[in-house]
């Protein structure tokens, strides 16, 4: 792995605690390369004494940090922010070799991630509060928002680099040190990233990294009473179960959760603005994204002229390993995930679906996966009633508006939505009545650095991004001052 980086510095195989990097006590785990089974890196591993260590680490450098003003805290993030970009090479490098996705993507990912420590740098400078008309005149009243304090993230593997960043951003520019659970997939990411906090001045304590078991280090970071805040990116299942362990301390919860997006195709829709949207939300991270098109809603009037399209633009589709020119699309994370698709698909096509491209593993062997597309998919199969979270696209066939909408608020979900109309009034009518949190217009990109990301129901509670997201890791304090007469 060092022979790929300019900078093998960035490889860093341990925990980072209290600015040191340091052995943890736990058993070290493998970091393996989904496209090729080859080792990555063996990573040191954290039980929960180390977290606890790196607790108590955070607990220290809360009041300092917190003393700092803005354009102090502005001045150090600004400096990381130039550092992930000077060095965004490398940090594709590692994360392509943890995670599989193709080097361009995993590049784009850390210019993704990037801007929101620069869009951060600058919001903590905007921490308003409010001065609120006296109902005395002896009395002033007035609104604070503080740092809630030392904070705890824990990510996913799959945008290994923006998820962290888009926690760790906000939390620190809001004043609050916070301790990161990486997956276990996808730590190296994750430590690269501190090691660039650490060369930019992040001060001891105000951020570490501590892979490790799930339940153990989880445990700690949901147990323990010096946590303020926790912010999760992961599945629904486990989002349920950090808010119930969560309670006991009455934590302030940030959680992205899972999805379950409906795209929906109307017969008014621009065909290749609409084919082009569906791939864009479909394939990227090889469907291994939150935001994904899980189910795609046609309407019948253009659903055969939109099939040819999309049929042909999923066989255009080159899949192959990341660091490969020209690879398009990249190994899914595990065999479970290989399963799960295969599943969704035998379920689909046993229901009376038809397999239009793909509809198996790929010739590459190891995780690789065929594009797919089905026709003929109902909302009763379950790759309509489950996120896929894989390369498959699944087509709803639909006859009215009504029935469009009715079917894609179908779902516990909440996240994302999309659909494509040339029609104004539609987007007005069509977008106040889906049920989720972001929704794409005659687009299948949505994500931004300086929009509110998030989503209702089971997907999630809080925004991240935005001005809004840093109000998950602050705190309003109303003041109300008398004696004034
Ligand atoms: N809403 C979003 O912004 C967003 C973004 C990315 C991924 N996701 C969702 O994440 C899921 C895929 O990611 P994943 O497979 O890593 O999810 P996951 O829930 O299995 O794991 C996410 C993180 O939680 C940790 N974890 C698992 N069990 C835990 C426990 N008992 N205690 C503490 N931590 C625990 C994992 O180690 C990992 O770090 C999908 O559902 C996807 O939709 C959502
Ligand atoms: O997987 C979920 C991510 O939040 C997707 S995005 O990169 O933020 O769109």
């Amino acid at each position: 792995m060092n022979d790929r980086l300019n900078d093998s510095a960035l490889l860093r195989t341990q925990l980072f605690v209290d600015g040191e990097w340091r052995d943890g006590k736990g058993e070290a785990f493998d970091v393996l390369d989904p496209g090729n089974g080859s080792l990555v890196a063996r990573m040191s591993a954290a039980t929960a004494a180390d977290v606890e260590d790196a607790l108590a680490a955070a607990e220290a450098a809360f009041g300092g940090w917190a003393a700092t003003t803005a354009p102090e805290r502005a001045k150090v993030m600004r400096r990381w922010y130039e550092l992930i970009v000077e060095h965004a090479d490398d940090l594709a490098t590692i994360l392509t070799a943890e995670q599989g996705k193709p080097w361009a993507e995993a590049r784009g990912e850390i210019l993704y991630g990037a801007g929101f420590v620069e869009w951060y740098a600058e919001e903590c400078k905007r921490v308003y509060g409010d001065v609120i008309p006296t109902n005395n005149a002896g009395r002033r009243l007035l609104t604070v928002r503080q740092p809630v304090g030392v904070t705890a993230a824990i990510t996913p593997w799959n945008f290994p680099s923006a998820m962290i960043l888009r926690k760790v951003a906000p939390a620190i520019a809001a004043g609050c040190p916070m301790v990161v659970k990486p997956a276990d997939e996808t730590p190296l990411s994750a430590t690269a990233l501190a090691e660039l906090a650490h060369r930019a001045g992040v001060p001891a304590g105000v951020l570490a990294v501590v892979p490790g078991p799930a339940e153990e280090v989880g445990g700690v970071l949901t147990g323990s009473p010096v946590v303020r805040a926790l912010s999760f990116t992961g599945s629904t299942a486990v989002g349920k179960l950090l808010m119930r362990q969560c309670a006991g301390t009455v934590k302030k919860l940030a959680l992205e959760l899972g999805g379950n997006a409906p795209l929906i195709v109307f017969d008014d829709a621009d065909l290749d603005l609409a084919v082009a949207g569906a791939m864009a939300s479909k394939f990227r991270n090889a469907g291994q994204t939150c935001v994904c098109a899980n189910r795609i809603l046609v309407q019948s009037g253009i659903h055969d002229a939109f099939v040819e399209r999309l049929s042909a633009a999923v066989a255009a589709l080159t899949v192959g390993y990341g660091f490969d020119e020209g690879s398009e699309q990249g190994p899914l994370i595990s065999d479970e995930a290989v399963a799960k698709v295969q599943r969704h698909i035998d379920d689909a096509v046993a229901g009376g679906a038809q397999v239009v491209q793909g509809g198996g593993t790929h010739e590459l062997g190891g995780t690789f996966f065929e594009p797919t597309l089905l026709t003929g998919v109902r909302g009763d199969m379950l790759v309509a009633r489950e996120e896929t979270f894989g390369p498959l696209a699944a087509v709803i066939r639909f006859e009215t508006e009504e029935e469009a909408v009715a079917l894609a608020n179908d779902t516990e979900f909440g996240l994302a939505a999309y659909f494509f109309t040339g029609s104004l009034g539609r987007t007005w009518r069509v977008g106040e009545a889906l049920d989720f949190g972001v929704v794409g217009i005659n687009t299948g990109l949505i994500s931004y650095e300086g929009a509110p990301f998030g989503g209702v129901k089971e997907s999630g509670l809080g925004r991240e991004g935005s001005r809004h997201g840093i109000d998950e890791f602050t705190e309003m304090k109303y003041l109300c001052i008398d004696g004034l007469a």
